[in-house]
């Protein structure tokens, strides 16, 4: 099958092969060709250029994008998608006044969604699960981790990972997996850390690593949750079975985290509201990507990550939407680009930047996903006629998506 998009108005994202992230000054350069067309054969980009040049469109489906931008599919590096029920009663808590920490602290957060997954069987949870996925697809996402952490037993986080198997088995968009039993203690567990750690390395990991469920491992370090040593622990054990780590880390306080992540060589560490200057001397010269997740910010009123300051130290960054039922239940990454634009003070090159070829790179897919790069994989968004791409983040709250094409097809 060969598809031919035609008369693209702005083409985003052109890079060379071999470009798996951006940095710093790098990342306010959004490549791209006006006036342009893109071809596609089978599931992959197979050529591109202006419009001066375009091929012989005999052959060809052709795909007219006049006045359109195209673009890499987002590649949304850090989602809960997985979860039974929804906790729009914490919502209404919150809004009457109670933090995310009392809340947990009440028995609910975490351990709320906890005790619903556990009531649900493995096919409702399928069924309520797919549903997100195929909103956020239709939404522009061509690329997404899902990670457990609402099981907290082994039944339920074995639930969890093969649910999200399914999906992967199911979508043609690619699904990275990632073990997080290292979420939150449950209550039996809480005055016995140690015996919970033991749960998740001695029984969690070795059956997850035997089904091969999960291609990352995490865990929320902070303060109430896991401290450095036990997350160092949970890291190590994932490395024994080929799981990087991507960690939640300074989402609420700065603990000397992410030195012990980037320590451990975490692909990743994401959250990052509160950053210090000693954690921004630890993530030069690493290869760990921070990954900010602006609509948690904005749902649960807490800072914004620093971008700008990260940015004029010359780090990356990521964006992702940390969809879930707790901090962020909306997995739309134009919104998670908008409100990085407008609260966190990104350009718009720099927000796409984050949501694509950086995005990649924070799942291990830098090979194949986020740019405009032949041999990549054709995952595209088509908008609708815009001035400029300029558009997507100013008008945060239309949909500007006019088509999405994942592995060569229009979903
Ligand atoms: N902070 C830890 N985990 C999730 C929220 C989990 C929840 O409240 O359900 C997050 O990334 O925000
Ligand atoms: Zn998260």
């Amino acid at each position: 099958m060969k598809t031919l998009i035609t008369n693209i108005k702005e083409l985003l994202q052109v890079r060379e092969a071999g470009i798996a992230k951006v940095s710093g000054k790098e990342m306010a350069e959004l490549p791209l060709l006006n006036n342009a067309w893109l071809a596609i054969e089978n599931n992959l980009i197979a050529g591109f250029g202006t419009m001066e040049n375009c091929p012989d469109t005999l052959g060809y489906t052709v795909i007219d994008a006049k006045g359109k931008a195209v673009l890499p599919a987002w590649c949304d590096s850090h989602t809960h998608i997985v979860y039974a029920g929804n906790r729009v009663l914490e919502f209404v808590d919150r809004i009457n006044g109670l933090s995310y920490e009392e809340i947990f602290n009440r028995g609910g957060g975490i351990l709320n969604s906890a005790k619903k997954l556990n009531e649900t069987s493995e096919d409702d949870i399928y069924e309520q699960s797919k549903h997100r996925l195929e909103e956020v697809m239709q939404q522009g996402t061509g690329a997404v981790e899902i990670k457990s952490g609402y099981g907290l037993t082994v039944e339920g986080e074995l639930k969890m990972l093969r649910v999200i198997k399914r999906l992967k088995e199911e979508y043609p968009i690619a699904i990275k997996a990632t073990f997080l039993g290292a979420h939150a203690f449950p209550a039996e567990y809480k005055e016995n850390h140690s015996g919970y750690i033991d749960l998740i390395v001695n029984e969690m990991l070795p059956k997850i690593a035997e089904e091969k469920l999960a291609d990352y491992i995490d865990a929320f370090l902070e303060t109430g949750y896991f401290s450095i040593e036990e997350t160092e622990r949970i890291m190590e054990a994932g490395k024994k079975y080929g799981m990087p780590a991507k960690i939640h880390v300074n989402q609420f306080t700065a603990i000397n985290g992410i030195e012990a992540c980037v320590k451990h060589d975490a692909l990743s560490v994401d959250h990052l509201e509160i950053v210090t200057d000693e954690d921004i001397e630890v993530l030069k010269n690493s290869n760990t990507m921070p990954v900010a997740l602006p609509t948690c910010s904005f749902f649960i009123s807490i800072p914004y990550t620093p971008a700008r300051k990260m940015l004029e130290a010359g780090l990356p960054l990521a964006l992702a939407t940390d969809f879930n039922p707790g901090t962020t239940p909306s997995g739309n990454m134009n919104l998670v680009v908008a409100t990085a634009c407008i609260k966190m003070k990104m350009t718009p090159e720099e927000a796409i930047n984050a949501a694509t070829i950086n995005g990649a790179y924070a799942m291990g897919l830098s090979d194949t996903h986020g740019s405009i790069t032949i041999g990549k994989r054709a995952n595209l968004i088509i908008t609708k006629p815009v001035t400029s791409y300029y558009q997507l983040p100013y008008a945060f709250g239309s949909n500007l998506i006019e088509t999405v094409i994942i592995e060569g097809k229009t979903i």
